[in-house]
């Protein structure tokens, strides 16, 4: 996979203060990369400084293999983005929202346009005025915008704000459409792991302006330890037994019985020890691990070795 945005030791220091420590990551043609932490942790400062609406303190960006502090120009040719919501005339409609903004941009035809209202879905809208649009039409109105000078690169600070399930659900489903048939570099943020979890080839993990973590998805989700839900009457004897035989094994308390992170190898020898306790097993269920508890373990192991 080619590599087109680069950051290397980006830092970020506002009134003494070290906002972004030394960031570097690399996002690649046709991925989705998801920029994931929780509020305040620096997603949106990191994104205003590779679109260039913020300078850098130390470390490099470059795009398409041109650094953003020296060629600042040709960098951003390269990148569309929607960083703060974008300007939008209500009283106007869609079409004539592009056509105002082609005409401050060179070299967008109509066939442009047209093609572009395809590709965002709002052929049959598209001349209804902007005030009669739900967000999620705005939002894809935003995407239509920057997408007309067929950007190689786009970065979208936390597209899917304020959108319901269906809107989100849209939103998700062209950035993948358009990082698979574009081979677009697509950047979004967002403190929501569940939809990052669906739109994402890789994240990226930000917490206290550091990045923590970057890592595939599926490798994210599916580590190499399976949660098992055991089904199990008494629970407590149950939970008590697999504490006392498997001490380094996460175990706790679930809606049926128990649940335990264990390798599959120990199911049948776990099984033997409960029916030999007369523990009353009623069955079993592999579940994977959501992206949320994965989260939460990076995050903890981070701040166990930070701590020392
Ligand atoms: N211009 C500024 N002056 C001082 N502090 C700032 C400035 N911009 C950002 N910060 C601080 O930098 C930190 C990171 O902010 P940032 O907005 O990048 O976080 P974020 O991850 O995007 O969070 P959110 O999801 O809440 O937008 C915060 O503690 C914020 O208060």
């Amino acid at each position: 996979m080619e590599s087109i945005v680069e950051l290397k030791d980006v830092t970020k220091v506002i009134k003494g203060r070290t906002i972004i420590d030394k960031i570097s990551f690399q996002v690649n043609k046709g991925e989705v990369f998801g920029f994931l932490g929780p509020n305040g942790a620096g997603k949106t400062t990191t994104i205003r400084m590779i679109v260039g609406l913020m300078g850098i303190t130390a470390g490099d960006i470059t795009i398409g293999g041109y650094s953003i502090k020296s060629k600042f120009e040709e960098a951003v040719s390269h990148v569309g983005a929607i960083v703060e919501n974008p300007e939008m005339y209500k009283f106007l409609s869609g079409y004539q929202n592009l056509v105002h903004y082609a005409r401050m941009s060179k070299g967008i035809t109509k066939e442009k346009i047209d093609e572009t209202v395809e590709l965002v879905g709002l052929t049959g809208r598209i001349h209804d005025k902007v005030k009669t649009y739900s967000l999620g039409m705005r939002q894809r109105l935003g995407l239509a915008q920057c997408l007309l000078h067929d950007p190689e690169v786009l970065i979208l600070d936390e597209p899917t704000n304020g959108l319901d399930p269906a809107g989100i659900r849209e939103i998700r489903d062209y950035l993948r459409l358009l990082a698979r048939e574009k081979n677009m570099a697509i950047i979004v943020s967002s403190h929501l792991l569940s939809e990052m979890e669906m739109m994402c080839d890789r994240i990226g993990i930000i917490q206290n302006g550091r990045l923590i973590d970057v890592q595939l998805v599926q490798e994210f989700v599916h580590g190499t330890e399976v949660i098992y839900e055991l089904e199990v009457i008494p629970r407590e004897k149950a939970l008590l037994l697999v504490l006392e035989n498997y001490p380094n094994v996460p175990a706790t308390r679930s809606r049926n019985g128990i649940s335990a992170e264990l390798p599959k190898e120990e199911i049948p020898n776990l099984v033997k020890l409960f029916v030999g306790e007369e523990i009353q097993v009623f069955g079993i269920k592999e579940v994977a691990k959501t992206l949320e508890d994965r989260f939460l373990e990076v995050t903890s192991e981070k701040e166990a070795i930070s701590r020392g």
